[in-house]
């Protein structure tokens, strides 16, 4: 069963070919269009489809995507494995109810925060498959980019892998109030929840967490880039 996985973020289109919970394929669309996706499907045998987007996606798209294959548009209304009598599903962004997803399928019987490095920092708390809550803040880009934007004088930084806590000119302070900051926050995050539950499951996805992996190293964290596939491929299966 080959499910064509779609998630629509805010800075980046990505796709995934998942079979039989192996990741075939992946890769960034350049449009959000019918053109750049036909492109991608040339010569694929797709069983069904699965859209997580957070951006709004032009209705001609959609009725394309369901000529192509059966489409499931991941909603609120969407079956979940996670359970959301706790939460206010309605405001959840649907990637984040894909990762929590993929998180729960990955640790079916741990308590999980998966935490996703991308546009936003998004944080997601499950507790005995309930959503107990969550956190967003901004992510890399948005911090830098920011702090150019609002200010007379401040340059655009590069985001790099080496990083010190404190800097010794404008461009490495800027560096470590990013990047350090971001990793304060992470693991501060990670504390204060180890206090609540000391064997809760702490796992990483998104565009900028190989920024971070190498300074988490001893943090006994679980690294997985592929979680939000895993999430949209267990979620096209149930819906
Ligand atoms: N072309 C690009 N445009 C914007 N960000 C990019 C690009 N390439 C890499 N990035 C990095 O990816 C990060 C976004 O991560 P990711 O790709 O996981 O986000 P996304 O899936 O588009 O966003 P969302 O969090 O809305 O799902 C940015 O902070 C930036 O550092
Ligand atoms: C927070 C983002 C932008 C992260 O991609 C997305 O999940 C979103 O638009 N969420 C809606 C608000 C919420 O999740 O509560």
């Amino acid at each position: 069963m080959m499910v064509f996985c779609l998630d629509f973020g805010n800075s980046q289109l990505k796709y995934a070919w998942v079979e039989a919970d192996r990741i075939v394929d992946f890769g960034i669309l350049n449009q959000v269009n019918f053109g750049s996706i036909i492109q991608i499907c040339q010569n694929k045998h797709i069983d069904s489809i699965i859209l997580s987007s957070v951006i709004d996606v032009p209705s001609e798209l959609i009725f394309a995507l369901k000529d192509l294959a059966p489409l499931h548009q991941l909603s609120s209304t969407s079956l979940t494995h996670v359970n959301y009598a706790q939460y206010d599903k309605l405001t959840l962004g649907v990637d984040r109810l894909a990762i929590a997803e993929g998180a729960q399928i990955s640790y079916p019987t741990s308590n999980h925060l998966s935490i996703c490095l991308g546009t936003c920092i998004t944080y997601n708390w499950i507790e005995d498959g309930y959503f107990k809550g969550g956190a967003i803040s901004p992510g890399l880009m948005m911090r830098t980019k920011s702090m150019h934007d609002y200010t007379a004088h401040l340059p655009l930084i590069s985001p790099q892998m080496d990083f010190p806590l404190l800097g010794q000119s404008t461009t490495s302070n800027l560096l470590a109030g990013t990047m350090s900051g971001i990793l304060l926050e992470v693991q501060g995050y990670i504390a204060e929840l180890r206090k609540l539950d000391p064997h809760v499951v702490i796992i990483l996805c998104g565009g900028d967490a190989p920024y971070f992996t190498s300074q988490l190293n001893g943090w006994d964290i679980q690294f997985d880039p592929d979680l939000i596939w895993k999430g949209l491929a267990g979620l096209a299966r149930l819906n």
